[in-house]
């Protein structure tokens, strides 16, 4: 089997948007004083879609949604020359093969978005020629469902988080992420709007059920230390990507200082830079996203780093391409779930591109064990939607 084409496009959404609000997520643009609305750069309202077709006719299909028309530029002229007239087969050197020729610039970032989305849609190739799904390939089922966290809570009013909190957890669900909105530019109000907006949810979903906190890099060093104390009453299962993804030491600093859990990894690139958090001891849960991290390639060589180190991996956003990962082993315990809602952040819009993702029931996922490769296919629903841009 040879891979004979590689087509990468661009799907911009066109349709409805729920309207920015402020303080929606605390990130690393708060910093500056010129940010305006903070959450732009980081709405993903754009995806690449790769698909790679073989010369026996499979079709693997591959995603990023990292700077999309960057991806697909990397795709088109330096990536798929190095793939096509190869045998999927060899995914281990084509993997080396893209990350060689890129290592100038890509070792991280959206190169290795890039990466990983090439490399989806071979693993989704090799699935299908075998008519497996993918975890078989990784290690197969080692759960009976995939445990699962509600992630949105977005901050917002007060009221209105609990409410969604409160129709989740009736859903079912027994593990919950929310967002600060506040960070070291906020001032005292800002930090009595956090420890408020935990409080709130606290007294919804009780302590029967792991709440997890995320920051989306939008603290600081000085900022986290004296938020963990304060955050340490509300027993939270982790605190999010406190600071920016470069602080390594930062993150070491935070995981010794405090009882609560760090974690993060969402924006940390292929093995190499897990292996240096883990060095570290930077983080106590490993987040890393398949469609960023240099693909399915990369995520299982981490997933196993993870497992010797005895840190948990529970992969950014869910998406197909990370339930198989979570599926395939036991460092895995859970995944993150965003379910379908209107396109916002972003992250919901997968839904909008690809037909296949699990709906969670009772705060669970299942995947197919007769379902071959990624188990996605094009939505043809919302094409209207969309610009497609080849
Ligand atoms: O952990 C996450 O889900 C990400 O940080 C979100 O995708 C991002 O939108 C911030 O909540
Ligand atoms: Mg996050």
């Amino acid at each position: 089997m040879k891979i004979q084409s590689v087509r990468a496009r661009v799907f911009e959404w066109k349709g409805k948007t729920v309207p920015p609000q402020a303080n929606f997520c605390s990130n690393a643009m708060d910093a500056l004083y010129d940010r305006g609305d903070s959450m732009k750069t980081f709405r993903f309202h754009g995806w690449t879609v790769v698909e790679i077709e073989t010369d026996d006719g499979i079709v693997g299909l591959g995603n990023v949604a990292l700077a999309p028309h960057i991806a697909k530029a990397i795709i088109d002229q330096y990536l798929a020359p190095l793939v096509v007239g190869q045998d999927p087969w060899d995914y281990e050197y084509l993997w080396q093969r893209m990350y060689r020729s890129t290592l100038a610039w890509g070792r991280k970032g959206v190169a290795m978005a890039a990466i990983s989305a090439v490399d989806l849609a071979i693993w989704d190739i090799l699935g299908k020629s075998v008519n497996k799904p993918v975890f078989k390939l990784l290690g197969g089922r080692t759960k009976e469902r995939i445990p699962c966290y509600y992630s949105k809570l977005y901050r917002g009013d007060l009221k209105a988080m609990q409410e969604e909190a409160q129709t989740f957890l009736d859903q079912g669900f027994t593990a919950f992420k929310m967002r600060f909105g506040y960070g070291p530019n906020h001032g005292t109000r800002g930090v009595a709007e956090n420890l408020k907006s935990v409080q709130a949810v606290r007294e919804v979903i009780g302590y029967e059920s792991d709440l997890m906190l995320e920051c989306y890099m939008g603290w600081d060093l000085d900022y986290a230390r004296r938020m963990l104390p304060k955050l340490e009453k509300f027993e939270p299962r982790w605190l999010e990507e406190p600071v920016i993804a470069d602080d390594v030491d930062g993150y070491a600093e935070l995981s010794r200082l405090s009882a609560i859990p760090i974690s993060g990894g969402e924006h940390e690139f292929t093995l190499h830079g897990f292996r240096q958090l883990l060095d570290k001891k930077a983080v106590s849960v490993v987040q890393y996203d398949t469609n960023r991290v240099g693909g399915i390639t990369a995520a299982h060589k981490i997933n196993a780093l993870c497992e010797a180190h005895s840190i948990p991996v529970i992969p950014h956003a869910g998406q197909m391409h990370n339930y198989h990962l979570t599926m395939s082993t036991l460092a895995s315990p859970m995944s993150e779930y965003f379910p379908q809602f209107d396109v916002e952040v972003g992250n919901e819009l997968f839904y909008y591109i690809f037909k296949g993702e699990p709906v969670a029931k009772d705060g669970f996922l299942q995947l197919d064990d007769t379902l071959p490769g990624l188990g996605l296919t094009l939505n043809t629903d919302y094409l209207d939607q969309f610009q497609i841009s080849e």
